[in-house]
């Protein structure tokens, strides 16, 4: 382990000693037809990967939700409340395409196991991304992700409502292939314990409030790659997107198959460079140092190091 000022940078051979023999009646396994559910978009996600990575992460999260779940109680006792554990929120942070919904479906499937008697939930900040309609009357369609193209009060509200253990609480849907939020389609978290909630924005401090979101986050990880590998990664998704949409009018994607591959990657390569390296530089990358774990990937999303924070 190396450690500078601000972490302790731990390589990948090494963190797989990290696993501890304290929980053994936790165990947690994956199988490949769970893997292929997790990367329906490119297969290179192994099972070694997975539990080589994500097992100890999965008991180094278990570290942190004893200590939320002690903490709950003496504070309850001392105020006499009695109630059910809030949620434990897990924000994960990082570049557009850099696997963050891939990461957290994978942390879904192993803290599921590790806690079977824990309802483990998973959302996303894009429902919270503004409607297209609204995008373009506020004149920011060419800045979806930017940090005012989200509905940050109703983020927060979402947050709150989560904190407070309300049920069957909404939020909305926002899909890759329209291209936009699904009018009226409506999720709903359940009454979870844990909530994975990954957003490019979830380390922001929101324009337009006084409230930090990682306020709401009992722990908080970065994903992290440079920038030149996140987009290839984003154009590899593009035309997998657009391959995928070959057969579907209706798909946002469907229009690039009418063009040259050249043309459809010219326009892929104009929205990374305008849209999402902007936003990265701006405004996601300044959050990273706020986040307790970075994980740091490097091609062919190989996870190279993990970075702990040291406080
Ligand atoms: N660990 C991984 N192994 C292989 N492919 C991955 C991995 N994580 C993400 N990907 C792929 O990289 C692309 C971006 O990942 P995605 O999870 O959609 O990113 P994000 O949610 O950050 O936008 C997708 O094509 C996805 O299948
Ligand atoms: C909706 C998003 C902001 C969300 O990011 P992601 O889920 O990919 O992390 C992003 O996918 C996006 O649409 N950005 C705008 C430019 C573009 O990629 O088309």
């Amino acid at each position: 382990m190396i450690e500078n000022k601000d972490y302790y940078v731990i390589n990948r051979e090494e963190w797989n000693d990290y696993l501890s023999n304290e929980s053994p009646h936790r165990q947690v396994t994956i199988s490949e037809e769970q893997l292929e559910k997790i990367t329906s978009l490119n297969d290179e996600l192994t099972s070694q990967d997975a539990y080589e990575v994500y097992k100890p992460i999965t008991e180094l999260i278990s570290v942190y939700l004893e200590n939320y779940k002690l903490l709950t109680d003496k504070r309850d006792y001392f105020l006499g409340i009695k109630r059910s554990m809030p949620p434990f929120i897990i924000g994960i942070a990082g570049s557009v395409a850099v696997g963050k919904s891939t990461a957290a479906r994978l942390l879904q499937i192993f803290l599921s196991q590790f806690y079977p008697e824990l309802q483990v939930a998973l959302a996303t900040t894009d429902g919270f991304i503004y409607p297209n309609k609204i995008l373009k009357e506020k004149g920011i369609m060419d800045k979806k992700g930017f940090p005012d193209s989200y509905n940050m009060p109703a983020l927060i509200d979402f947050l709150k409502e989560i904190k407070n253990g309300h049920e069957h609480i909404p939020y909305p849907t926002y899909s890759h292939k329209v291209y936009d939020i699904i009018p009226d389609k409506m999720q709903y978290l359940d009454k979870p314990d844990i909530v994975i909630l990954e957003g490019i924005n979830v380390l922001q401090f929101p324009s337009n409030t006084n409230i930090y979101l990682s306020d709401f986050f009992d722990l908080s990880i970065y994903i992290n790659a440079d920038e030149d590998i996140i987009e290839q990664w984003f154009y590899e998704r593009f035309k997998l997107l657009v391959n995928n949409a070959r057969n579907t009018p209706s798909d946002y994607y469907y229009k690039f198959n009418l063009m040259s591959e050249d043309e459809a990657m010219a326009y892929a390569t104009k929205v990374w460079h305008d849209i999402n390296l902007v936003n990265l530089h701006e405004y996601i990358l300044p959050t990273r140092p706020n986040a307790n774990i970075v994980i740091h990937k490097e091609a062919h999303h190989r996870i190279s190091e993990l970075w702990l924070k040291k406080y």
